[in-house]
């Protein structure tokens, strides 16, 4: 529905949406425009897009402008964009609510230091594990029981990140949902618990060197908290326990045609690009409010998201990454 996803030609005029009436929207997608690397600089790119305000990206050059939930400019931090358009996703997760959050945008774009980062900049991974055991702690009256997997899709075969064992693991549609055969999943008591094991999974993602990207990422990552919640001493009330999973997902790059790529790569790209292009398909038929059933293509990415962005589509927060 375009109220609920404004991508398109922006009116001249419209009104910027209030914090709090974005948050409400079940499928959010902000813009984080990043600054020129030091290769452009020294190559003379020039900036053609910029923020025009909190919701509007504009060229000057094309004359061109669109609206989004959200639109960052260069120096905003990761932390802003987390609170401004991530955190409610995990608040919702902690409720029960299932939610998604990723970053989708060509490689070097910025999506792998938005959901990851480092340690100057934590993405929106480590800010969202930590929020998740501050509510834990804030919420004495309740239980929590945490458990983590992590996974790549890798030329459309599924690894655990958890398991070096795990390869190439089979995707199941089952009545609970899509399931992934064999993942291991593992409890976690701490912030710092659950950040070892993406950082020993990094290790095992692929990775490559693109015309663009020294460390650009040729998988797709999930990495799936499993959130289950009840409340502390003696209650029957069979609603009041919750389960939900929080989805935090860092896309592969994608590159455009013309970029010079051979023999694996081309292999890798074709994939990403595939993937991509079903996901934007997905993106779009979410946002249309008639739609009730999404017919899913071959991609496992997408076969992957059904749970968290249809079935149970409650809430789901993309940030585009130029
Ligand atoms: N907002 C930002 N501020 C400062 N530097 C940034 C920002 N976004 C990205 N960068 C830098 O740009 C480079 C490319 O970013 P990154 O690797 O996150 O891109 P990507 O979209 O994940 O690429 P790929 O799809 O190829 O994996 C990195 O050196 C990263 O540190």
């Amino acid at each position: 529905m375009a109220s609920r996803h404004r991508r398109g030609a922006f009116p001249a005029g419209a009104k910027a949406a209030p914090e709090a009436e974005a948050a409400k929207e079940s499928v959010a997608v902000a813009v984080r425009f990043r600054p020129l690397s030091p290769r452009e600089v020294r190559r003379g790119e020039k900036i053609a897009w910029y923020a025009d305000g909190e919701t509007v990206a504009r060229s000057e050059q094309s004359n061109l402008a669109y609206a989004y939930d959200r639109v960052f400019g260069p120096t905003t931090t990761t932390r802003h964009i987390y609170d401004a358009v991530a955190q409610y996703v995990v608040n919702g997760a902690m409720k029960g609510i299932n939610g998604t959050i990723f970053a989708y945008g060509v490689t070097s774009s910025g999506k792998t230091h938005t959901m990851h980062g480092d340690q100057i900049s934590p993405g929106v991974i480590p800010l969202a594990v930590k929020d998740i055991f501050n509510i834990i702690q804030e919420t004495p009256n309740r239980e929590f029981l945490l458990r983590v997997s992590y996974l790549e899709i890798y030329n459309e075969v599924v690894n655990d990140l958890l398991n070096p064992a795990g390869q190439n693991l089979r995707i199941r549609e089952d009545l609970q949902g899509t399931i992934v055969e064999g993942i291991k999943e593992e409890a976690v008591l701490s912030p710092v618990h659950a950040l070892s094991l993406i950082a020993a999974g990094e290790e095992l993602r692929h990775v490559g060197s693109t015309n663009f990207n020294l460390l650009s990422s040729r998988s797709h990552t999930i990495f799936t908290l499993t959130i289950e919640s009840s409340p502390r001493g003696q209650s029957n009330e069979a609603e009041a326990v919750t389960l939900s999973q929080l989805n935090l997902i860092d896309l592969a790059g994608s590159e455009s045609s013309r970029v010079e790529t051979a023999g694996v790569h081309q292999k890798e790209g074709s994939y990403i690009n595939k993937s991509l292009l079903t996901l934007g398909k997905v993106i779009s038929k979410l946002t249309d409010e008639k739609a009730t059933h999404i017919p899913f293509r071959d991609s496992k990415l997408t076969r992957l998201l059904k749970s968290s962005l249809s079935v149970n589509l409650h809430s789901y927060s993309s940030i585009k990454q130029f």
